[in-house]
């Protein structure tokens, strides 16, 4: 049988003291915890944020007054830094660790999603503590997870975690931003994530968080949708992963879909980047959308965007409404190309599926977000 297979996300905020630099004590008290888990048989895959912190320290530069490749360059020191505390600390259980560094771009390119989820499973059948963060020298704009929550959640959906618990400064999340609001109060359980949920969800709570609560809310919602149980808690809480899987109430659970989707369609709609736009008529809306069909070309009426054969994109109604997304199987420069064909009444010589069926999924997008295959 698979063990429960858990992803643990901990920001810099609870790795850091107040002077902003990694405390070796709160690392110490996570790495226990983490083994407790491992020796009752659960798979724990680590997301680490801190390197940025850790490089800081070491370098005796200040946060504020860095800039971007300086910070790249803090964080390329402070990941060897990172690991090797956490190997030295993890050893003193017995459990050997493995760094994976990560870009988006790795998530988005299929073949290497899969190498990813490869190389996890061989490191959990072993019982090897994967740590996880991204690969910050590397990561410009266009590639950048940016936050750690997202990359945790997309983790999550890579090795098909059962669940995904996002370790913070704060015991979940607040009906409105905590430090600004006294009367917030915590939220327990969540079944939808719905817009006034967005809207309370604020930034970071101090110099060393990224993100704040806000892409927490998107981390829990991509995991909720691809069938996986989110926990957000206070890593200052004693023995606070132990507690979660005991199903103690601390923190804010976000309960999975019931019409979650998994494996490669969750993995087209929240690991992949869209390339184009390919709009099409009523009548291929109704085949995509009230049938099971695949996208033809008799269907297209217009195609945006510059991309090759196997690319994502995005599925459009000529109004402009998404549909859905889908792995395109002509390049936009073919696709137009054909449209003109089509366009000056030519007979087209290429009837095939422009986008499969099997590669295809269909979103909805109403109250908080459906989706279905
Ligand atoms: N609605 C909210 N509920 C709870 N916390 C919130 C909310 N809005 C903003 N926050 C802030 O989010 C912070 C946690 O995120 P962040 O600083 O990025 O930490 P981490 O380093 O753990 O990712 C909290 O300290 C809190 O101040
Ligand atoms: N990759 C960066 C962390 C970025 C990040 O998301 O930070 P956080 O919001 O504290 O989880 C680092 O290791 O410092």
């Amino acid at each position: 049988m698979k063990q429960q297979r858990i992803v643990v996300k901990v920001g810099s905020s609870s790795l850091t003291g107040t002077n902003g630099l990694i405390s070796l004590e709160k690392i110490q008290g996570l790495t226990a915890q983490i083994a407790q888990l491992q020796n009752e048989g659960y798979r724990v895959i680590l997301v680490s944020s801190g390197a940025v912190a850790a490089g800081l320290g070491k370098l005796g530069w200040k946060r504020a007054s860095i800039t971007m490749p300086e910070k790249q360059a803090a964080s390329a020191v402070g990941q060897g830094l990172l690991i090797d505390t956490y190997a030295q600390l993890f050893a003193e259980h017995g459990i050997v660790i493995a760094q994976v560094l990560l870009t988006r771009s790795d998530i988005e390119d299929r073949k290497r999603f899969l190498h990813i989820r490869n190389t996890l499973e061989t490191l959990l059948q072993h019982g090897i503590v994967p740590i996880i963060n991204e690969n910050d020298t590397v990561a410009v704009e266009e590639i950048r997870f940016g936050d750690n929550d997202t990359l945790g959640s997309l983790v999550a959906l890579v090795a098909e975690a059962d669940m995904l618990i996002l370790l913070t400064d704060i015991d979940g999340l607040y009906t409105a931003h905590p430090k600004k609001n006294p009367d917030a109060r915590r939220i327990s359980d969540v079944w939808e994530i719905t817009e006034e949920m967005e809207r309370s969800a604020g930034g970071q709570g101090s110099d060393v968080g990224t993100g704040g609560m806000r892409t927490k809310l998107t981390a829990a919602k991509i995991a909720t949708h691809s069938g996986i149980l989110v926990k957000i808690a206070a890593s200052s809480e004693p023995d606070v992963l132990q507690k979660i899987v005991s199903g103690d109430t601390i923190g804010t659970t976000f309960h999975p879909k019931p019409d979650s989707i998994g494996g490669k369609k969750s993995w087209m709609i929240h690991g992949t980047r869209v390339e184009g736009t390919i709009a099409i008529d009523d009548g291929a809306v109704e085949a995509l959308t009230e049938h099971t069909g695949s996208l033809l070309m008799p269907g297209i009426v217009a195609v945006e965007g510059e991309f090759h054969e196997g690319a994502v994109v995005e599925i459009a109604s000529a109004k402009g409404e998404v549909i859905g997304k889908g792995v395109a199987h002509f390049s936009a420069w073919d696709l137009k190309l054909l449209l003109e064909q089509k366009k000056s009444g030519q007979t087209l010589r290429n009837l095939h599926e422009v986008i499969h069926r099997n590669e295809l999924v269909i979103i909805k997008e109403g109250n908080g977000h459906v989706y279905t295959g």
